[in-house]
């Protein structure tokens, strides 16, 4: 799924009405419909009590009234207020004509704003896309009586206020729905966590915009669903063997934290890798041996941290860092590594701190590595950031800069490409905030990498994969009882869903 920009937002609705040789009238009823449909299929007339419903002067306070029509219609409670402009959209100006007898359009004053009842039910359709600088005067003071309000708020498309794909002044006033329900597409905005406060829960509701338009829009945002993955993780050769899978490496541990490299291991295995061998310092041997018979460990000479690497040729994938020691022998491994290596890397938790702690060996990294941090380990890396935008600028130009994915963790986990791509990903949930997460993650991407996956796609399905198996596994264990070790069980049926199948 793309993600576009406000001003791309009005041009692909320009297409679709081009391309279907409609009315903007017409597709503005389709798309009040889709929120209308959206609602009542959540909420009856009496679930719904009083219904506010506050209208802008543009195009989203147009929907505003259209919906307004429709509920009203569908036996709802319905109130409909409007902004005082000089200038109405003409779609809105039609709508208005077209509110039944007994529904009136208010207009809102700035010493008589009506009163919402506590658990009323308010449409936001005061302002969406076309928001062109922050709210003040009368607008602003409807938005802070709504948010004042002990009311459901639903936003259709945007929370009134905010700025679909750049950042606003702080102090900005915008609305702070329940629900979003956009049309077609996700904006931007909803994915950054600065930005959770006001959207709420987002959801999408297809207008049928056009396809065509979707395909060719420049840009380089992406929302990644299933669709987005088809044809991407092909299915095991019918003739295929151990060899034909890869072998990965994984220099993982350290005295204290066997357990992350426990977790990797075992996540590698799961993700379809033709043979493991796991590097660990001496006090891991008994452990792993125990507790993943299927991978091989080739401990360490050192008792507590990893001291030399191992020799490299038999290996397709390479994944270094999941519970490492910051020991100076450590270090030195991670930069004969970098220096060595003619394979594909995934670098995660301490040996991307170590890349910090000596930026020269950021310049050895081989291109097309995978790099896994976390925002604070990302920022120790690139530099901080002022807000979630700024972020994304800096992940862009760091991937550029390294020639390297970058996969910055988060509820939507952001992979960086070199050529300056970004990807939000769809799956995953709060239960997988928790330790060992990202070693699981490691462990996946390895597998793919070492299965020759091109790294794109190994970045997009092991990310992808790893937050379906967050969602299998919290069906079983809740949000709450989540740990990193029942994600392991969930990446083989996560990667299933995801093989490409036989054509007939
Ligand atoms: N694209 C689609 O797929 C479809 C889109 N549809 C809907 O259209 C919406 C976009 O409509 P839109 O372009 O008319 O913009 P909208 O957000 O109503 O605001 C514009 C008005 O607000 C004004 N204004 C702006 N900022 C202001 C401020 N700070 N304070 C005060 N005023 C301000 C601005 O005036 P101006 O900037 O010129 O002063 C103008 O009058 C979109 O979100 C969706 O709901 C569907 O109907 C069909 C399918
Ligand atoms: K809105």
């Amino acid at each position: 799924m793309r993600i576009l920009s406000a001003a791309q937002t009005r041009q692909a609705d320009q297409a679709t009405i081009q391309e279907e040789g409609i009315s903007s009238v017409a597709l503005m009823e389709r798309a009040a419909t889709a929120f209308t449909q959206w609602l009542l299929a959540r909420l009856s007339p009496t679930e719904a009590g009083d219904t506010l419903i506050f209208c802008g002067p543009g195009n989203n306070g147009g929907d505003g009234l259209v919906i307004a029509r429709q509920l009203h219609l569908a036996g709802f409670v319905v109130q409909v207020f409007g902004l005082p402009a000089d200038t109405y959209s003409a779609d809105f100006e039609t709508n208005r004509q077209r509110l039944p007898a007994g529904l009136a359009l208010q207009t809102l004053a700035l010493d008589a704003l009506p009163p919402i009842a506590p658990g009323s039910l308010v449409v936001d359709a005061l302002f969406g896309t076309g928001l062109s600088r922050p709210l003040a005067g009368l607008a602003a003071a409807v938005v802070e009586h709504l948010n004042q309000a002990r009311a459901r708020i639903v936003a259709v498309d945007m929370p009134s206020g905010l700025f679909a794909d750049m950042p606003q002044p702080a102090d900005s006033p915008i609305v702070r729905a329940r629900h979003t329900v956009s049309f077609e597409l996700p904006k931007l905005a909803f994915l950054l966590p600065q930005n959770a406060q006001y959207v709420g829960q987002w959801h999408t509701v297809p207008i049928g915009l056009s396809r065509q338009f979707q395909a060719q829009a420049e840009g380089k945002l992406y929302f990644v669903d299933a669709t987005l993955l088809a044809g991407r993780l092909p299915k095991r050769a019918q003739f295929g063997h151990k060899g034909t899978y890869g072998h990965a490496l994984l220099l993982a541990g350290s005295r204290g934290k066997i357990g992350a490299a426990l977790l990797a291991t075992q996540a590698c295995l799961r993700s379809g890798v033709g043979l493991l061998t796991v590097r660990t310092p001496a006090v891991g041997y008994d452990i792993l041996q125990t507790a993943a018979p299927e991978a091989m460990a080739l401990t360490d000479p050192a008792s507590d941290f990893i001291s030399e690497l191992p020799e490299l040729s038999p290996y397709s994938a390479i994944g270094i860092g999941p519970g490492l020691d910051k020991a100076d022998e450590t270090k030195l491994v991670l930069e004969q590594l970098l220096r060595e290596t003619k394979v594909p890397l995934v670098v995660d938790a301490d040996a991307l701190n170590m890349l910090r702690a000596n930026p020269g060996l950021l310049q050895l990294l081989p291109p097309d590595s995978i790099l896994t941090p976390h925002p604070k380990e990302f920022e120790r890396l690139a530099g901080p950031a002022r807000d979630d935008y700024h972020r994304l600028e800096l992940l862009r130009e760091f991937c550029q800069q390294h020639r390297c994915y970058t996969v910055l963790k988060g509820a939507h986990t952001c992979l960086g490409t070199p050529t300056g791509e970004l990807y939000f990903n769809s799956t995953g949930n709060p239960g997988m905030a928790t330790g060992g997460s990202g070693d699981v993650l490691t462990g996946i991407l390895t597998a793919l990498r070492a299965q020759h996956l091109p790294p794109l796609d190994t970045a997009l399905l092991g990310v992808y994969a790893h937050g379906r198996a967050g969602d299998l596994a919290a069906r079983h264990t809740g949000e709450a009882g989540l740990i990193a070790g029942d994600l392991t069980r969930f990446i083989g049926p996560a990667l299933q869903e995801l093989t490409t199948p036989d054509a007939f």
